[in-house]
């Protein structure tokens, strides 16, 4: 069983103590799951929101093996004997949790996406005091095709339309995904242009020629479709499909777990997914 147990400190290097946030969500399950399987870490907190149905319970009780952390909703009681908290939750959520974690000292890998700029500034802001990693993909495969996208745009900078297509389960409230959206900003990055005025939100009617300086997005939802994102680069006479495709959340889990262990050795900073895989 992974959980704080009295002899911990018996053992040379003491377990890296994790709380998570939206515990009951499909990201907060999947997290709680590998940090319980991952010898060197430990379930330190489980927090949920007021009214969630699984607060009281234990926070590994689905696995079939409890550790002694009971889900709650109070962020002080979650992150009292935390070092980093993971928050997979709402933009709102994450940064009401942002200012305890501030206040507390705690660390955290923030995966939520969806965020307007001036929430993005007070990460940023807090950052200044507690470390943070944060990426709208924590895959290992996005974070490696986001620097594809990078030299695949410089060398189709002239001729290519450039189109980002992305497809996710019936559940998910944000788009264009977080991913859709970094994937974007890199391209637009690459080619000097400025994502605010050339991305396209999807079309309908009467829209005239396509602009050649323009990105455009696309959005479908449905099913349990994971995470599908494509880039297209539309020449004359040929096209280029850059494509990755989630079909397991245990790669974003994956990710930020090792989003932990890289912010064991920082104290403050705002950190993404290249600085943690050294991309
Ligand atoms: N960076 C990455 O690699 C990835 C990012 N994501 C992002 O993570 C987020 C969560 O995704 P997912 O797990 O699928 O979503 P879920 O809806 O399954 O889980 C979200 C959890 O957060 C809770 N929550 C909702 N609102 C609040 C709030 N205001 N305060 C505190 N907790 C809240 C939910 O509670 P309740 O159910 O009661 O509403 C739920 O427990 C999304 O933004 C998604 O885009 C997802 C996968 C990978
Ligand atoms: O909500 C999801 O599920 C996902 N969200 C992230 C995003 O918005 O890019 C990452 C992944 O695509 C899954």
């Amino acid at each position: 069983m992974n959980h704080l147990t009295p002899d911990e400190s018996s053992t040379d290097t003491p377990p890296l103590r994790i709380a998570v946030a939206g515990s009951s969500g499909r990201m907060g399950r999947m997290l709680i799951e590998a940090i319980h399987q991952t010898p060197g870490m430990v379930l330190a907190g489980a927090l949920d929101r007021p009214g969630a149905p699984g607060l009281g319970q234990d926070a590994t009780q689905f696995l079939g093996t409890p550790c002694g952390i009971a889900i709650t909703d109070d962020p002080v009681q979650a992150l009292g004997q935390a070092q980093v908290l993971i928050d997979f939750t709402r933009p709102e959520g994450t940064l009401q949790h942002l200012a305890h974690c501030r206040a507390l000292g705690v660390k955290m890998v923030i995966g939520t996406t969806g965020f307007e700029p001036d929430e993005l500034a007070r990460i940023q802001a807090a950052a200044q005091q507690i470390a943070i990693v944060m990426a709208p993909n924590m895959s290992v495969g996005v974070n490696v095709v986001l620097r594809l996208l990078d030299q695949a745009a410089r060398a189709l900078s002239t001729g290519f339309d450039i189109e980002i297509i992305e497809a996710h389960h019936r559940h998910k409230v944000d788009a264009p995904s977080g991913t859709a959206l970094r994937m974007g900003q890199v391209v637009a990055d690459a080619l000097g242009r400025d994502l605010e005025e050339c991305a396209v939100y999807g079309r309908e009617g009467i829209t005239g020629e396509r602009d050649p300086s323009t990105i455009g997005f696309a959005t479908v939802r449905g099913g349990d479709i994971v995470g599908d994102h494509t880039v297209l680069f539309a020449g004359t006479g040929e096209r280029i499909e850059i494509t990755h495709k989630s079909s397991s959340r245990a790669t974003y889990a994956q990710g930020s777990l090792r989003a932990c262990r890289f912010l064991q050795d920082r104290d403050s900073g705002l950190f993404d997914m290249f600085d943690v895989l050294g991309l």
